[in-house]
């Protein structure tokens, strides 16, 4: 919950306009949104970031075969803006959600909290059942996500092939130019070697296919999970701060000014949906 700013507080922001630094601060704040006493409050409720969950380099993609971001570092526009304090709404949680809906319709919620850039910046992962009886509860959630993760069985070649209905499901409730995927093979600690180098070659073709990022992962032994959840929340981060910076550009210039990525996404380059929910 978030509490409007005091009287107090809002004189002081208002005799900021007369002083030039202050001004230029001013400038910056509106670009941003977001006013320096909500942010300082929004700061001061929200518990500090794990000191292991501060992300101040791009983590390294697992292939360079499948990936979103062949890039070293984070995107230089993003960079400025993030010293700069202009990443609009992005770092804010409006806390708006229901601790009641895991329990009741079988879809599991887990909140992750990152910093990144200096910038907070929550993943709220939402768990959709696989089985086919779910189908219908875990459509609803995919809608308007802003990553989407398939993950099969490394061991098991016909999850594998699933993955391609899956995405489709999850593509019916989303624009895919504003959707970043990722396919995950998981139980890499129940697969010899050789055996998984020849599925890795089937993995990365479906995941070039559906233009995904690729990963292999074991839940059993931790391997390459927290790799893999530090590169959801960095790319899936710049993606967002790309989008602000691109909603706000159009507003100051009256028209819509694209961002270009250059040549750091491997796949067709797309102008990002601004994103509909905290982050
Ligand atoms: N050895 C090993 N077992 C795993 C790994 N990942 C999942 N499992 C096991 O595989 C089974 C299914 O795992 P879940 O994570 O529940 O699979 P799921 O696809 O989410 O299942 P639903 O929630 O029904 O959709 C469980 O018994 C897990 O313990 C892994 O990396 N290694």
């Amino acid at each position: 919950m978030v509490r409007p700013p005091s009287l107090h507080e809002q004189q002081a922001l208002e005799g900021s306009r007369e002083h030039p630094t202050l001004l230029k601060k001013k400038k910056k704040e509106e670009q941003s949104e977001i006013s320096p006493v909500l942010r300082t409050f929004i700061m001061s409720v929200l518990p500090p970031v794990r000191k292991d969950r501060i992300i101040s380099q791009l983590p390294k993609c697992f292939s360079k075969g499948a990936t979103l971001h062949t890039e070293d570092g984070f995107n230089s526009k993003v960079k400025t803006a993030c010293q700069e304090q202009r990443t609009g709404t992005v770092g804010f949680c409006k806390d708006v959600f229901d601790k009641n809906y895991k329990a009741t319709i079988g879809v599991d919620f887990e909140m992750e909290r990152f910093e990144v850039l200096g910038v907070p910046f929550s993943l709220q992962l939402w768990d959709t059942a696989g089985q086919e009886r779910f189908k219908c509860i875990a459509s609803t959630y995919y809608r308007g996500a802003q990553a989407i993760i398939i993950v099969f069985d490394l061991t098991d070649v016909a999850s594998l092939d699933h993955t391609r209905q899956w995405l489709e499901d999850a593509m019916k409730e989303n624009d895919p130019n504003s959707v970043l995927l990722f396919l995950v093979g998981t139980k890499k600690d129940l697969i010899s070697p050789a055996q998984y180098s020849l599925n890795e070659q089937d993995a990365i073709k479906v995941a070039q296919e559906m233009k995904a990022e690729y990963w292999a992962v074991s839940a059993l032994s931790g391997e390459n999970v927290r790799e893999f959840f530090f590169r959801v929340a960095s790319v899936t981060f710049e993606a967002n701060v790309l989008a602000e910076l691109e909603k706000s550009s159009s507003r100051r210039i009256g028209d819509v000014v694209k961002i270009s990525n250059n040549s750091s996404n491997l796949y067709a380059t797309s102008k990002k949906k601004p994103p509909n929910c905290c982050q």
